[in-house]
């Protein structure tokens, strides 16, 4: 008998024929909507695989009712989404998809930056709104990014990617990070600073952490209170580092001075979220490592690791 996999939502056949041939897959096809948990809890019954979203909670109740799971393979680099004791109470592996979308990410965190910075989304509607009647000295003036402070605090695998794009904007690039990265300093001429000392220094501050229990609001009333007024927040990580009555605060008062976030605690953000309304903020919907050819390898290699697990092989990028 074939092993059973089932993926959470629809993926392209081109992707999923490889493990057609030597598996039973079934797959959620409902109009791009994330599933139902209580279809979800039907649905793992008798899985060997599952090809998870971050959108899905993959939880104790998931892994209880899933009594052959061998292994969880999550289509992104963050798994904050799948509760790793309970996969270890259960003897489930757990993979993602690190390090494949690094540049892609590291290039949208930068044109969030850049947009941001120069203002780019009110330029475009300034003429689809038929504003633009003359050149004048101070149109639309942002902030210049070149030579400026950039502080990342996560300097991981994007992180580093992020620093890279800095240097060719000729910035000073301070870092925050669980632990020195020596061969990054070396690299890319990054200095390792406190928490506090990048968010006094910073001209743009860009979170790069997972979302852990010890990064959870990381971003408060209190950490952007030691920002510059002049300061840009940048958030390509996941919206729950951030505490977004604190920011929404910060931005109204200008207290800091623009955030541009693509990533948000409650996703899809409500279209009447207060942060929504605020001049100060561009914001995108979670659309970090979103090109076809990075997403596209995020899900070959979500394939090729649950194929190996199924197959009694190391997976490539399992969740340590
Ligand atoms: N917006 C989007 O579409 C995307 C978002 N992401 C998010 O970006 C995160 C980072 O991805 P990678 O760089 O691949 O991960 P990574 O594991 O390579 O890097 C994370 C870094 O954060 C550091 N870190 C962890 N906890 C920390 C703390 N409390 N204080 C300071 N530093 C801490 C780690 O030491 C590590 O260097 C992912 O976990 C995911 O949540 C990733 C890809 C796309
Ligand atoms: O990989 C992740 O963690 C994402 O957020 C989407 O690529």
């Amino acid at each position: 008998m074939k092993k059973k996999i089932y993926v959470t939502r629809q993926l392209p056949e081109s992707v999923l024929s490889k493990l057609r041939d030597q598996f039973e897959v079934d797959m959620w096809t409902k109009e791009d909507q994330p599933i139902p948990k209580d279809i979800l809890l039907e649905k793992v019954k008798g899985v060997h695989g599952l090809l998870t979203m971050l959108t899905e909670q993959i939880d104790s109740e998931v892994f209880g009712k899933a009594k052959n799971l061998e292994v969880v393979a999550n289509l992104a680099v963050g798994y904050d989404n799948i509760d790793l004791e309970a996969a270890k109470k259960y003897d489930v592996t757990v993979t993602n998809t690190p390090e494949v979308l690094n540049e892609t990410t590291a290039d949208l965190t930068f044109a969030l930056l850049l947009a941001t910075a120069r203002r780019i989304p009110e330029g475009v509607d300034y003429i689809k709104e038929n504003k633009w009647e003359t050149w004048s000295p101070l149109l639309l003036a942002g902030s210049d990014v070149h030579h400026k402070t950039i502080g990342i605090v996560g300097m991981g695998n994007i992180g580093e990617a992020v620093a890279k794009r800095a240097t060719g904007f000729e910035m000073n690039i301070l870092y925050y990070n669980r632990s020195r990265k020596e061969k990054a300093e070396d690299r890319l001429g990054a200095k390792y600073v406190s928490f506090d000392y990048l968010l006094n220094e910073s001209d743009f501050v860009v979170c790069m952490t997972p979302l852990t229990d010890e990064t959870k609001g990381m971003f408060d009333a209190e950490a952007f209170s030691k920002m510059k007024n002049s300061a840009i927040f940048i958030n390509t990580s996941r919206g729950g580092v951030v505490n977004e009555d604190d920011l929404y605060e910060s931005l109204k008062t200008k207290d800091i001075h623009a955030a541009g976030l693509d990533v948000f605690r409650d996703e899809p953000i409500h279209r009447n979220h207060p942060l929504l309304e605020l001049d100060n903020v561009m914001a995108l919907p979670h659309i970090g490592s979103s090109s076809v050819e990075t997403r596209i390898k995020m899900m070959e290699l979500a394939v090729d690791n649950i194929e190996r697990v199924l197959k009694g092989e190391k997976p490539k990028t399992p969740v340590k």
